[in-house]
């Protein structure tokens, strides 16, 4: 019953619903009984051979009557009390999804898609059933069930009624025991099913790779294996449920065997009629509703509660990027000082960067190079306020930017990330991504900047053109030029590249790159790459390595030194050269 009081708050704001439904609901209840009383009466009446063709008919036409009364009063009921709890599944799924957007990069890292996915159906489902079929069982079963039980009291024998009450203890033993198994078993299936759903979303994602190196096989026996695991825990969720049925069947059987044995006393004795006996075994008939009520009432709670706990443990889960309460609402804009001492990723036992410092003024370029895992994106991370947990500071304009509204600083910033993203809608839609309203002079800017508004025009629909699932196929290199697109249209303070011109050509590169130096004059510019050419004019050009600063300058003074860098760069011009001459 626990989880009624966690969903008090929704009880208390949509109390009128419930007290209509659970009126009607009563009321049902009540026009219930009258038709087997009718009945016993009739009966009587025919012993008594005082039945007439118009008492008959009375008591016909008062049958008929409560059965359409019923009918009527059931659909409201039902529709007040299905339809609020509609209202629940949908307020704790916007819920969950507001608090999926404000999560930091850790709890995605934790957390796997297919997961997530999991709590905002399947979950909110089984709370959903509390609000809903829950409310509704407890209050059929108390209205019907007490009613039932009052006029067997008072209107047949009270002897009997307590006689054919003797084994209803049993009711809350089995539904005790039987529910404490059903939570346990239920919060198995659905962690079950959230493993099955990740490795769906895995699978499905990755169908390309799983393809090309033949694993299929593999795929299905593993996904084979998750579905049987889903399937058996499931089966020990309806183990459980179907040991409710039989063993309320049983309790009410006995309920039956009293009955006829000390009712058939009472008639002889003529304590009561064989009508009033007739009606009672009907009333013990309509018993079992209720009682059957009672168990499905349990497996719903207990559904429903360790449903809630899943998604509680998900709210309960804070981002560790929090905004200061006054924070510095102004756009960034200016110098950037980047003075990070030291940083770890959450559980990783190895820094990621150390001593990384880089002073960069407004308007200038800075370029980074190194090894894969050297560092690049990780200061990325941190300019863009993903992990706030680290020694040092980066400031802009000598303002901490853990000090800004997360709004004013990530605004400030376009990022062009490694694994560019496109949303299934329109190119249009995609570039203007930032602010829908922006214009399509500016879209196509921005697309000329990033050397995409030719390829675009070639598209059948231009910029209506859809992309994703279910638009065109655009190659690599498109896909990484629409991001660039995306991140310029609104001429951010700060440009981000990590590696996003690893698929153009070098022609482009060098387009993009003159454009970006010609229209972003006053905004500063940070390039991430592998290929040396995308930073050799940057103001200053810093060689990570293991997570350090190893050589810094410019191009020229990099060359000089004669390490990693000048390396690099005979290497890949050797290699251009070799490419040209195989052309
Ligand atoms: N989420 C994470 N948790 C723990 N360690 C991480 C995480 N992301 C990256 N790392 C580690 O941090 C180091 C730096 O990674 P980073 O992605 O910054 O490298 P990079 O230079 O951008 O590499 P690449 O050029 O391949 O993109 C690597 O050793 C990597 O294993």
């Amino acid at each position: 019953m626990g989880i009624f009081k966690k969903l008090n708050w929704f009880f208390k704001q949509e109390w009128k619903s419930y007290v209509v439904g659970v009126f009607f609901l009563i009321i049902v209840a009540i026009l219930q009984v009258v038709s087997p009383r009718v009945v016993g009466i009739i009966i009587d009446e025919i012993a008594q051979g005082t039945l007439s063709r118009s008492s008959l008919a009375k008591w016909v036409l008062l049958i008929l009557v409560s059965g359409i009364l019923q009918y009527l009063f059931r659909y409201i009921w039902r529709m007040k009390i299905w339809g609020t709890s509609a209202e629940l599944e949908k307020i704790l799924r916007s819920r969950l999804f507001k608090h999926f957007t404000e999560m930091d990069a850790t709890f995605y890292q934790k957390f796997r898609t297919g997961d997530l996915m999991a709590h905002a159906t399947n979950d909110l489902n089984a709370i959903r059933m509390v609000a809903g079929a829950g409310i509704l069982t407890l209050a059929d079963s108390i209205s019907s069930g007490g009613i039932t039980l009052f006029t067997m009291f008072f209107l047949i024998d009270w002897r009997l009624t307590l006689i054919a009450m003797i084994p209803l203890p049993g009711l809350t033993l089995v539904s005790r025991i039987l529910g404490k198994r059903m939570h346990k078993s239920f919060r198995k299936a659905q962690a079950a099913f959230s493993d099955l759903n990740d490795k769906t979303q895995e699978s499905v994602s990755g169908v390309k790779v799983i393809k090309t190196f033949g694993e299929e096989e593999q795929d299905i026996r593993d996904f084979e294996a998750r579905t049987k695991d889903v399937m058996l825990k499931n089966k020990e969720v309806y183990r459980t449920d179907a040991l409710f049925d039989p063993a309320i069947q049983l309790i009410l059987g006995l309920s039956y065997a009293l009955t006829i044995i000390f009712g058939g006393r009472f008639v002889v004795e003529g304590s009561i009629s064989i009508g009033q006996l007739v009606s009672f075994i009907s009333y013990i008939s309509m018993m079992t509703w209720p009682m059957l009520a009672v168990g499905r009432l349990f497996n719903v709670l207990e559904r429903g509660s360790a449903s809630y706990s899943r998604i509680e443990e998900l709210l309960e889960e804070k981002s560790s990027i929090v905004e200061k309460k006054e924070s510095f609402p102004s756009l960034i804009s200016g110098n950037l000082d980047f003075q990070v001492e030291q940083f770890k990723y959450p559980n990783a036992t190895e820094a990621s960067l150390s001593d990384v410092v880089f002073h960069l003024e407004q308007g200038q370029t800075l370029g980074i190079v190194g090894r894969t895992g050297a560092g690049k994106s990780s200061i990325f991370k941190l300019l863009l306020r993903e992990y706030d947990n680290y020694e040092g500071r980066i400031l802009y304009d000598g303002v901490d930017i853990r000090d800004y509204s997360l709004d004013a600083l990530l605004k400030g910033i376009g990022y062009v990330p490694q694994d560019n993203f496109l949303f299934s809608t329109d190119i249009r839609e995609n570039i203007r991504f930032a602010d829908p309203s922006i214009n399509q002079e500016a879209v196509e800017a921005a697309a000329k900047l990033a050397a995409i508004h030719n390829d675009v025009l070639g598209f059948p629909e231009g910029y209506d053109t859809l992309v994703g699932e279910r638009g065109v196929s655009l190659s690599g290199g498109q896909k990484q030029r629409i991001s660039i697109a995306r991140a310029v249209v609104l001429n951010p303070e700060l440009l981000i590249l990590d590696d996003s011109l690893s698929a153009v050509d070098a022609k482009t590169e060098e387009a993009i790159l003159s454009g970006l130096k010609e229209r972003r004059a006053d905004k500063t510019t940070i390039i991430a790459a592998h290929r040396i050419s995308s930073v050799m004019h940057a103001n200053e050009i810093i060689v990570l390595d293991e997570g350090r600063i190893v050589e810094r300058g410019t191009h020229q003074e990099l060359m000089h030194l004669d390490g990693w860098y000048h390396r690099m760069y005979e290497k890949q011009q050797l290699e251009i050269k070799l490419e040209g001459e195989d052309a």
